[in-house]
Order: C-alpha cells, then structure tokens, then sequence
C-alpha cells in the first residue's frame, strides 16, 4: 500500500527522529537519495551537466548537499539562488564540492553557460505555499524541455490536498523523503509529479488517510470463494439500470457480471429484459432477494424510483449516474457514490473546474453530507469514506476514458458489495480492478467498455 501523509504529521514524526539523531542526519539520507535518484536519472554522472534551483529553506537544503555529492562524483553542478535567503551549510558543501553559484536571469549570457542535463528543483517543499514568484518561473521556463527532478514536491503545488492553485513546477521525477505526500497521489498534482521515488529516512509515521492500494492489497481484501461457498453465499448483486438507456444497462449488467459474485439479477424493464436474456443466459432476470443493488446507470428519469425501491430492500447501494440526481437527504452507511466531476458539481452546487481543481476536498464533502462512500471517477480516481479516509487509484490508462466504461464500473463495485466487502473497500478494489482491467485489454490502444468488463476475470487472475 502507498501511503501519503500530511506535512504536519511529516513535522511532527521528523521532529521526534531528529531528537535522536546526529544533527544532519536527515538531511544527509535524503541527498543521498536524491543524488543517486538523478544519476539513475542521468545514466551516469561523470561529466553531466546538473542545474540546481535552490529557494531558501531545507528544500533547497536537500538539493545543495545532493549537488555536493553530485560534483563529488564528477558533474558538472550550478546553482541558481532563488530565494531571499540560502541554507548557508548546503551551499558551503556545494561550493567546497566544486560546484558553483551562477545568476539566473533570463539573458543567456549571465546565466549558465550550457544547457543542463536536468534541473533539480528544491525551490520550496512541504513548507512553501502554493505557487511559484515571477523569478522562479522564468528561470523554470528558460530550461523548459530539460527533464526536471523536484525535490520532495514539485514546487509550487498545493501539498497536503493535490490542488493547483497557481505556477509551479511540472517534474519528470519527483524524489520525497520519509513517505508519500497527498500531492504525490492525488490529481491534479499528482500529474505535475511525473515517476515518484521514495526515500526512506525511518520516521515512525501515524496511521494514515489517503492511501494507493497496490495489487498485493487487492488480493488480500478480494474475497475468493472457499470449498463450502455456492453462489448465494458467494453474494448475489442485483441490478435496476438501464431504465431509459438500454446500453448503459447492459454494460453495468457486464460489469456485474464478471464472475466476482455468485450470481446477477436484472431487475429492470421488461425490454431491456429481453435483451438480457439474449445476451447473457448467466444472468437471471426478474427480482429476488440480493445482498447489493446497483441503480442509476442510463436509468434517465425513472432513477429515483430505481434508487428508492432499491434503497427499501436496505442492503448496501451503488448509485451511479442518473440515480445521483435523485438522492435522499441521508444515504445508509454502505452506499456508494460514483459521480464523475460533473455529476460531482451538481450534486454539490459549484461548477466543475472547482471539482477538478481541488478533487480531494469535493469527494470529502460528498462523502460527509450524505453519509456515503463517493467514488470520484477521473484519471486518477478518488474514493472517499464519510470519516475522511481516501484511496486513490493508482491502475488505468487514458483509453479509459470511453464511453459506458463508468457503467461497467458501477457494476463491478456492485459486485463486489455483493461479496461481502464493505463499501469502502469495494469502491476502492473495483476502481483498481476497472482500471487494471483497462490496462490489459488496452495493451497500448484504444479500448471500448464491453471489452474492460471482459477483462476483468484476467486482472483479478493476475493478482499475486
Ligand atoms: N524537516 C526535516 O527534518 C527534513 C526536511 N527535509 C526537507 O525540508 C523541506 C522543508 O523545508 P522547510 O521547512 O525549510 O521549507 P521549504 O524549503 O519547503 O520552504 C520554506 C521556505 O520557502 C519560502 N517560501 C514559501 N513558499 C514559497 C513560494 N511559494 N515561493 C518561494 N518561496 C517560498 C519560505 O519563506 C521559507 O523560507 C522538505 O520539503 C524536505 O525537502 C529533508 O531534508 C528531510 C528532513
Ligand atoms: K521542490
């Protein structure tokens, strides 16, 4: 699992560390990761040509004394002092290492006089505000096109919710220290972090809040069914979709029907019926007992009434799409949101940049004011329980954004429910699952809905 801490609770476990430790220590693990992060980078480092971009705190601190062992081991370092003051030690190591403060400036002759291998940028970390001043962008625009590590965070970004809020720096590696940061999994910063390396500095972290699971978690929450399971035990996942759209229906009925629970009832009108049963003879149609409902997916108009009659049989609820423009003023605990941004600003009132702007802060607001679990569907998808705790979704590729993909979603998670996982858990493992299916049947091109469900089964056999 990835994990991303708060600064404050970064503050408060490196304060305790550093309480122990030799001055400096900590500052010494995380340029020594730094340094070797870049000549991996670099594919070497004698001869390389390394252009720091140093502020005025311990970021610039981190970047200096990695410059020093970066010289030490033959490249060429400058450094450009953007801040109102530098950390003295750091660049005392740097210069005594051979490395050299230039101006920057937007003139190519007062400033380096080649152009650089990559740019380490240790403008500000966890303790700069968002947004980057007029210098530091210009001399961030004169290098543009050079691959750029960050340290820690890229400079700039809005660090402990992952909003953009103003210039900062876009990385191709970002190198952090001690644990993940909320910028560095959730969108939109997390876009601006390019890869994101992790150094190990041994703090003792707390428990956290935004998590990433990886495939090793998913396979231990899924849950596999046992020699004494049969197919109600296995959990039944009903469906009252498709109302208006018929497609919409057959997809989240795709998504449902992947083989995660041990059966799939179709509960929705007597045309879509029909269908269903051509299509898919596993699937039985007509309503019965479930241990989930999923509602909403191309139920136009008639959603509420989905959702309502779903919402009676208390048992825990996924409402997609047209079923979010229906929703009672308090949800049972055990339902699950899966609004896009759009449907997201509707059902909060604000306009959808604000959503995508700041992905973190709506799915919590979601979640706290209908008591639900929100799965905030994007690149990098959000899902958020009403106590605050988040996990972000690490798999899928850019082809996923497809039309009906969002209904095989809704389906799956449904399924998922059915088994037994809470709602949480279940938002969470189907985002992955949706997602990792979409890698594999993208394998590299485009993709269409009906084919991430049928890939599902692979993704989940290719969990270790
Ligand atoms: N605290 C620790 O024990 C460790 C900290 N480390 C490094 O220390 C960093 C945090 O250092 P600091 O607390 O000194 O803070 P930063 O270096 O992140 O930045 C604070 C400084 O930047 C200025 N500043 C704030 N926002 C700005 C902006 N938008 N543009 C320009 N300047 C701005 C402030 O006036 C202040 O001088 C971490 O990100 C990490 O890189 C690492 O060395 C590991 C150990
Ligand atoms: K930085």
């Amino acid at each position: 699992m990835r994990s991303a801490h708060t600064v404050e609770q970064v503050r408060a476990a490196e304060g305790a560390l550093l309480a122990e430790l030799p001055a400096g220590t900590l500052m010494d693990r995380a340029a020594a990761g730094l340094a070797a992060a870049v000549v991996d980078l670099l594919g070497g480092a004698y001869g390389r040509r390394v252009l720091l971009l140093l502020g005025s705190g311990d970021n610039g601190g981190d970047a200096a004394f990695a410059g020093a062992r970066l010289a030490r081991r033959g490249c060429a370092v400058e450094a450009v002092l953007l801040g109102s003051s530098v950390h003295e030690a750091g660049l005392a190591a740097l210069r005594a290492a051979g490395g050299r403060v230039v101006p920057g400036g937007s003139s190519g002759e007062s400033g380096p006089r080649s152009r650089p291998d990559v740019v380490v940028d240790g403008i500000v970390g966890i303790g700069g505000r968002p947004g980057l001043r007029p210098e530091a962008v210009a001399e961030l625009e004169r290098h543009r096109g050079v691959p750029v590590v960050s340290v820690d965070v890229p400079s700039g970004v809005s660090v402990d919710d992952g909003r953009l809020v103003g210039p900062h720096v876009t990385a191709d590696l970002t190198v952090t220290f001690g644990t993940h940061k909320v910028c560095h999994l959730v969108d939109p910063a997390a876009a601006a972090c390019g890869a994101v390396e992790l150094v190990d500095l041994g703090l003792r972290l707390p428990p956290v809040d935004v998590v990433a699971l990886q495939a090793a978690d998913v396979s231990s929450l899924l849950r596999t069914p046992g020699d004494t399971d049969h197919k109600y035990t296995r959990g039944v996942v009903g469906l009252r979709t498709g109302t208006a759209y018929s497609g919409a229906g057959l997809l989240s009925l795709a998504g449902a029907a992947s083989g995660l629970a041990g059966m799939v009832r179709y509960a929705g009108p007597d045309e879509v019926a029909d269908l269903v049963r051509a299509a898919r003879p596993d699937v039985v149609v007509g309503a019965g007992r479930v241990q989930a409902w999923v509602v909403g997916s191309g139920g136009g108009d008639a959603a509420g009434e989905d959702l309502a009659t779903a919402l009676a049989d208390e048992v825990p609820v996924v409402v997609d799409a047209d079923g979010l423009r229906h929703l009672p003023e308090e949800l049972p605990a055990g339902t699950v949101l899966t609004p896009h941004a759009g449907e997201l600003a509707r059902m909060l009132g604000v306009d959808r940049a604000a959503v995508e702007g700041a992905q973190l802060e709506h799915a919590r607001r979601a979640a706290d004011r209908w008591g639900a679990v929100c799965l905030l569907k994007g690149r990098r998808s959000l899902v958020v329980a009403p106590d605050g705790r988040a996990a972000v979704t690490s798999t899928g590729v850019p082809w996923l954004a497809t039309a009906g993909a969002g209904d095989v979603l809704a389906g799956l998670v449904g399924a998922l429910l059915a088994t037994g996982l809470d709602a949480f858990d279940a938002a969470a493992v189907g985002s992955w699952l949706h997602g990792a299916a979409a890698t594999l049947a993208s394998a590299g091109g485009p993709i269409t809905a009906p084919e991430v469900a049928s890939a599902i089964p692979e993704a989940v056999r290719r969990l270790p």
